[in-house]
């Protein structure tokens, strides 16, 4: 099966995600009969390409190359240049939309908008932008649905590591009591090398450079990242919707060297955790750095590494550790979407 894509925001994890298509080409054609032909790229800053009959990867990761731009790439017979965001959505004859720009902590927007474009035009959203699912789920939700049509998300939590859909599918049957763990690789790979003796600064410029840091880092250390991810987690395994105002979110950016030092000298760890638990009345969440001993197994936890405690009522408690952060393993993310929403479409042509 051929499908065709159009990617919306072409930074770290865009430019991920072509390289993994490119890298995983004849894997993915010889195991799993796919195909990804990308026809669309738009990005705010660094240029828009369509092609309907295709891209070539090869010269759009060359220009991006030169000078971290699309400008480079080659002039050829049925080239458009220049779509908005919005224009690409609506004309593009890709059937799945991969939504990857900023998130917003505060609307969402505009990946909110764009999802709502998708759908509207019948197309497929898969996205590694927490806003739209932290922020307007369900309404994203019925609208996909009213279109016939899908939203996958797999890497707004944990990137690459399936945070979200080995629960939902592979326990499914528990009911979930508490879910708790570090979610951002960010903030964990900053008190991790602060540990190390780095300066706050110095960790937090190495975690951008990586390409582990929202846009806005202030989204990481203030902890509405994890905040975000916690109003996600809740929906997903306990069928809340909480509102961000009702969770109380502290992130690290008051914990100096000698708060690190001190947890050291009393055998403990600094880790930022976001926890979800089922109470009498509904279910309680919260965000906050928490000063953990060292036999606390998430207290082991280090750099851009998160781990995640779904406790169960049947199955007890299972953790699953890997990347929160990274460009191929959240590019990795949209390939694990891009091959269930295949296998969810070839099922239903087969059923239909
Ligand atoms: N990096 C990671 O480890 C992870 C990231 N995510 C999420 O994935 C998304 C992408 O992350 P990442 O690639 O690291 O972020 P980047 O900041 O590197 O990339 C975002 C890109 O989106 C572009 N952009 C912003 N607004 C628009 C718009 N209106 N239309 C088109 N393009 C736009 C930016 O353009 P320009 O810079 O040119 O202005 C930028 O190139 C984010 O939502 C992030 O939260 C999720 C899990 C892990
Ligand atoms: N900035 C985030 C990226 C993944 O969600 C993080 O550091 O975890």
């Amino acid at each position: 099966m051929t499908h065709k894509i159009a990617l919306i925001g072409f930074g770290n994890v865009g430019q991920g995600v072509v390289r993994l298509i490119k890298e995983k080409e004849s894997l993915l054609k010889q195991v799993y009969q796919s195909e990804f032909e990308v026809v669309s790229i738009s990005d705010l800053h660094k240029g828009s390409l369509h092609c309907e009959n295709g891209l070539n990867i090869d010269d759009v990761l060359h220009s991006i190359k030169q000078n971290g731009t699309l400008h480079y790439y080659p002039d050829h017979e049925g080239l458009v240049r220049g779509l908005s965001s919005e224009d690409t959505i609506k004309k593009t004859n890709a059937d799945t939309i991969v939504e990857m720009t900023y998130t917003n902590v505060h609307t969402g927007q505009p990946a909110i908008d764009h999802c709502k474009l998708a759908f509207n035009h019948k197309r497929h959203v898969v996205m590694t932008n927490k806003g739209p699912v932290a922020l307007a789920k369900q309404e994203l939700e019925a609208l996909a649905k009213e279109n016939g049509v899908t939203i996958f998300y797999e890497g707004a939590v944990m990137s690459g590591t399936p945070a979200i859909r080995m629960p939902k599918m592979t326990l499914s049957g528990n009911e979930f009591l508490s879910v708790k763990g570090i979610l951002n690789g960010t903030t964990n790979y900053i008190l991790t090398q602060m540990e190390n003796g780095s300066a706050y600064e110095e960790a937090l410029s190495s975690a951008q450079e990586l390409g582990y840091a929202e846009a806005d880092p202030t989204s990481d250390v203030g902890g509405f990242d994890v905040l975000y991810k916690v109003l996600i987690l809740a929906s997903e395994l306990f069928g809340v919707s909480l509102k961000k105002e009702e969770v109380p979110c502290v992130g690290i950016s008051e914990i100096t060297q000698a708060d690190i030092k001190q947890a050291k000298a009393e055998g403990k760890r600094w880790k930022l955790i976001g926890a979800i638990e089922k109470t009498e009345s509904g279910v309680e969440a919260y965000v906050r750095p928490l000063k953990l001993p060292l036999s606390d197994p998430l207290s082991s936890i280090s750099g851009a590494t998160n781990a995640i405690t779904y406790d169960c009522d049947v199955s007890g408690p299972i953790t699953l550790v890997g990347a929160g952060a990274g460009i191929k393993e959240t590019a990795f993310a949209v390939l694990i979407d891009l091959l269930h929403l295949n296998k969810k479409l070839r099922w239903t042509v087969e059923e239909g």
